[in-house]
């Protein structure tokens, strides 16, 4: 199939008289890392929920894999190949990481010993080798990133969207995590993915969208975004 992976034509999301989300368009390519950003509560959320089916939009049209998807399910989304990290995160403590990695590899491997195996593989991928056999509640704030999104990989899918998966990390674990991101993006998954944080994911994303007030402000290559003045004044100045 070719085209892009997800396109998103003007897209909005409305709570009673807040617009989450406004007429926001652009499309993520197939194999790339696109990063979503803007300031608390400029949407990003919102358009991720939109795109894993547990928001509805109020109008605009969802485009994936060259199907019109707009105002699908949660459910839909997942055995259509949409993965996706919450920002809480929805380990199942007293169960090991693999175990936890096994059940999430059960969407598309309903033999046990399949399921096993695979989450061994996806362990690999996510950094998660060294701590297979740990109860997850006994991770630390890190690790258990990692396992969100381990678990996220072990549903196969061909859209990943993390969801700040390297915010709240020391620095030497963000750059582990970037590693790890851009392994993933290597074994064919396509990549988006919402963080705070602008100078993590800059070296990681192909393309930024960024999001303020629900509107898409701007978008392009990273450097592009970080000197763009829209984006500099939504940020209230900053340096980004
Ligand atoms: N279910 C809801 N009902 C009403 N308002 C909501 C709902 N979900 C989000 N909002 C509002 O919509 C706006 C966008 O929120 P959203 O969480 O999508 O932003 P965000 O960019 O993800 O923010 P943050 O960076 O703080 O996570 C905010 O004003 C928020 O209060």
């Amino acid at each position: 199939m070719s085209g892009p992976l997800l396109k998103i034509d003007d897209l909005s999301c409305r709570f009673g008289g807040l617009w989450a989300n406004r007429e926001v368009t652009f499309q993520v390519e197939r194999g790339g890392i696109v990063g979503l950003i803007g300031p608390n509560g400029a949407g990003k959320s919102t358009l991720f929920s939109m795109v894993a089916g547990a928001q509805r939009p109020t109008a605009g049209r969802l485009t994936f894999d060259g199907r019109d998807v707009t105002g699908w399910a949660a459910h839909e989304a997942a055995r259509a190949g949409v993965g996706r990290t919450f920002q809480l995160m929805r380990v199942f403590g007293s169960m090991t990481v693999l175990e936890n990695l096994t059940t999430a590899a059960f969407v598309r491997r309903p033999r046990p010993r399949d399921a096993r195996r695979y989450a061994r593989q996806v362990a690999d991928v996510a950094g998660l080798g060294p701590v297979v056999d740990l109860p997850a509640a006994s991770l630390t704030a890190a690790w258990k990133k990692r396992l969100e999104m381990g678990r996220a990989l072990a549903t196969e899918p061909k859209l990943l969207l993390l969801d700040e998966v390297l915010s709240g990390l020391t620095p030497t674990e963000a750059r582990e995590a970037v590693e790890i991101v851009r392994d993933v993006n290597r074994t064919g998954v396509t990549i988006l993915m919402v963080e705070h944080v602008m100078e993590v994911i800059m070296p990681l994303c192909d393309q930024l969208v960024v999001l303020h007030y629900g509107q898409k402000i701007s978008e392009g290559p990273p450097e592009h975004v970080a000197n763009d003045p829209a984006v500099v004044e939504a940020y209230l100045g900053r340096a980004l």
